[in-house]
């Protein structure tokens, strides 16, 4: 049985990397060597006097594998915009094999693969390539994280049915709460309970600190339909 998936979500800044964290966070509790892979990474600052990618930096340190930078973000761009964009800039070309091979070898390093994908769903990565393009090819169950704030409803509806149409299944859900005035949040969480037709694995308040171990107390795996359980 895997433990793999493809996290997206409803927007960018939504708390994909949060619920990824969280998710490897437990993942590693329950006794997996669970890895974090951020395949396309745009956005790079410096901490410590290096440049690097907060979204690498907090999945590296939420799980307990050792892997090379080159396997856990094949592809760190600078400019903190559309990847496809931010690669043009740089004269890089995204490329399948590359990320697809990045993944292969994560695999087989571990029994969880927690894949970030950039932004949201169908996030632009290359001329002829998205974000849906490499969910498919990894062939992951995907799990949506909405970020709750007026508009969400639109946006996760939309992402299920993008994510169906793909032929991916959408194993779970999770709810982040980004504003915390959102009105009828509760009322909000129970349409998208009704109408996702996926298992919702927890709803984050708004947190003081979101951290994972702090996120990760809000989360329940055990909902999380895996390959091997929607394969039979
Ligand atoms: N439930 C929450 N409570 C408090 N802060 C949150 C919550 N969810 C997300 N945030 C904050 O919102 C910001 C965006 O979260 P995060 O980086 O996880 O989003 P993302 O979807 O991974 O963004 P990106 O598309 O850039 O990868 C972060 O500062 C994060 O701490
Ligand atoms: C820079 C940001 N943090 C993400 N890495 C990339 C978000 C791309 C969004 C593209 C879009 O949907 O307009
Ligand atoms: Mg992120």
């Amino acid at each position: 049985m895997t433990h793999h998936c493809f996290v997206t979500g409803t927007d960018t800044g939504v708390g994909k990397t949060l619920v990824s964290s969280a998710m490897l966070s437990l993942l590693a509790a329950s006794g997996l060597r669970a890895v974090g892979m951020k395949p396309v990474a745009a956005g790079l600052e410096a901490i410590d006097g290096t440049w690097c990618n907060e979204d690498v930096r907090r999945l590296e340190t939420a799980g307990n594998v050792d892997a090379p930078l080159a396997l856990r973000c094949p592809y760190l761009l600078r400019a903190p915009m559309s990847p496809h964009l931010a690669a043009q800039e740089e004269g890089v070309r995204i490329e399948l094999p590359t990320l697809r091979a990045a993944f292969e070898a994560l695999a087989r390093r571990a029994d969880a693969v927690v894949v970030e994908g950039a932004g949201g769903f169908r996030v632009p990565l290359a001329e002829a390539l998205d974000g849906a393009d490499l969910a498919m090819a990894l062939g992951l169950p995907v799990v949506l994280v909405v970020g709750l704030r007026l508009g969400c409803l639109n946006h996760a509806l939309l992402t299920a049915e993008a994510i169906r149409a793909r032929g991916l299944a959408l194993a779970g859900w999770v709810g982040s709460t980004i504003d915390p005035h959102m009105l009828a949040l509760q009322s909000n969480v129970d349409t998208l309970r009704r109408r996702l037709d996926a298992p919702l694995l927890g709803v984050l308040p708004h947190l003081a600190s979101p951290e994972a171990a702090v996120a990760a107390r809000h989360l329940d795996l055990r909902a999380l339909r895996s390959t091997a359980a929607l394969a039979a």
